[in-house]
């Protein structure tokens, strides 16, 4: 049976440690190379051993880096080593491949979005989950993912757009830094452009509205003082409504004893580091160093990885001249996303629309990518990336312009 892996719906694929990728302490090729072949499409891979020590097995045979977690349990490969596995990748159940030795059992009951069984010794039976005798006949689907130069401009995809919007019932969720208002040397500098006001507000009137931002809830509330609007801070650690809604991701606070020590850490590494700044939200701690000698920035970069490894609570993600230090939860821009939609009782029905230009709004782009408009607003700061952006934008102004448009036509 020909099995695929698509990077857009599979974030992750865990494997079974023993019968999948080793047997009798040799490494499988194929297994080798599927995984090489999903990492180059941007999935993260696990591995998980019922029984035995995942680190050291794959430690002796050399590709202990081939996976971005590890898993040890005991006993039979039981739910709960496969959603540790999960969560160590930060990916849900739904959105992740397990690939097994034969016995599909656990993974079924734990609600993966894909199993796969690998029966090595001969024909696969027919059974619930699809089967192949080698791992060479597990295709991997290219990603859509598009280079920023190669993503068509919203404006000459406007009409797509609009035929894609009429008629729908749209949601709009929005970045804030880079997006709704222009990146500045001084993140205290930065004011929501009277142009993009107007037009959140005129969207807000007949539709949900959000801005999702890595600032704290407080900060982007008061840079962007919208009627009616939604607003998560901390890149969606915490989340409040118009009406006094309000909520915070659980796993997120228990990090947070965890990100205060983080801060006090990195004010004595980083306080002499010119231009560095420290930036704490509530769920996130941001490292900026756009003002900081570009000889002087890996020390700091460092430094930062340095702290945060210090804690299996937090993890680091990077922005535009920014280093940040996270819960490590599966938690982003992406979940949030989907909670907003939950909490407005629109999950799957409504069209969402979210815009951003940063690595961690690409969480949020790919979340929508197959029942959504995602628009990526274009900067070189990180090169000719991927993103899973639809359509592209030059700068917040252009966005604006392209907002206006869609309040003419929902
Ligand atoms: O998710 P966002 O709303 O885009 O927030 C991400 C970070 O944005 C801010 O930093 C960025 O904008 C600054 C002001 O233009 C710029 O100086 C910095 O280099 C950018 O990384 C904000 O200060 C951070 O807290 C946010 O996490």
């Amino acid at each position: 049976m020909a099995v695929s892996i698509e990077p857009g719906r599979h974030r992750a694929v865990l494997f079974d440690l023993d019968g999948v990728v080793t047997d009798a302490g040799a490494v499988f090729d194929d297994a080798r190379s599927l995984v090489a072949r999903l990492r180059e499409q941007g999935v993260r891979t696990a591995v998980f051993s019922a029984g035995r020590n995942c680190r050291d097995a794959l430690a002796r045979e050399g590709i202990a880096d081939l996976f971005d977690a590890r898993v040890d349990g005991s006993g039979p490969p039981g739910p709960a080593v496969l959603l540790e596995a999960a969560r160590r990748v930060r990916t849900e159940p739904r959105a992740a491949a397990v690939v097994v030795a034969e016995d599909a059992t656990a993974a079924r009951e734990a609600g993966f979005g894909l199993v796969i069984a690998v029966a090595r010794h001969g024909a696969p039976q027919p059974g619930p989950v699809p089967a192949v005798t080698s791992l060479a006949d597990v295709a991997v689907a290219a990603s859509p993912r598009l280079r920023l130069s190669a993503v068509s401009d919203a404006l000459d995809g406007w009409e797509e757009i609009a035929a894609r919007l009429r008629g729908r019932d749209p949601v709009f969720v929005f970045d804030f830094d880079g997006t709704l208002a222009p990146i500045r040397d001084d993140p205290d500098a930065v004011a929501l452009p009277p142009e993009n006001r107007r037009v959140l507000e005129q969207l807000a009137a007949h539709h949900h509205v959000a801005v999702l931002s890595g600032r704290d809830l407080q900060d982007v509330r008061a840079r962007v003082p919208a009627r009616g609007l939604w607003y998560a801070g901390s890149h969606g650690f915490e989340v409040a409504g118009p009406s006094g809604e309000h909520f915070c991701q659980p796993d997120g606070a228990a990090a947070v004893d965890d990100l205060d020590e983080a801060e006090r850490r990195l004010s004595a590494a980083c306080g002499s580091t010119p231009g560095a700044l420290i930036d704490r939200k509530r769920f996130a701690l941001a490292v900026h160093y756009r003002r900081t000698p570009p000889d002087s920035v890996d020390d700091l970069l460092a430094a930062v990885r340095d702290v945060a490894d210090a804690s299996s609570a937090l993890r680091v993600t990077r922005g535009r001249m920014v280093v940040e230090v996270l819960p490590n939860v599966a938690w982003d821009k992406g979940r949030a996303l989907r909670l907003l939609l939950d909490e407005w009782g629109l999950a799957g029905t409504a069209l969402p629309v979210f815009a951003g230009d940063d690595y961690t709004d690409e969480d949020a782009l790919r979340e929508i990518h197959h029942d959504g408009i995602g628009v990526v607003v274009r900067s070189a700061e990180h090169g000719d990336r991927l993103t899973w952006a639809h359509y592209a934008v030059d700068d917040p102004d252009e966005l604006a312009g392209l907002l206006d448009r869609m309040a003419a036509v929902v």
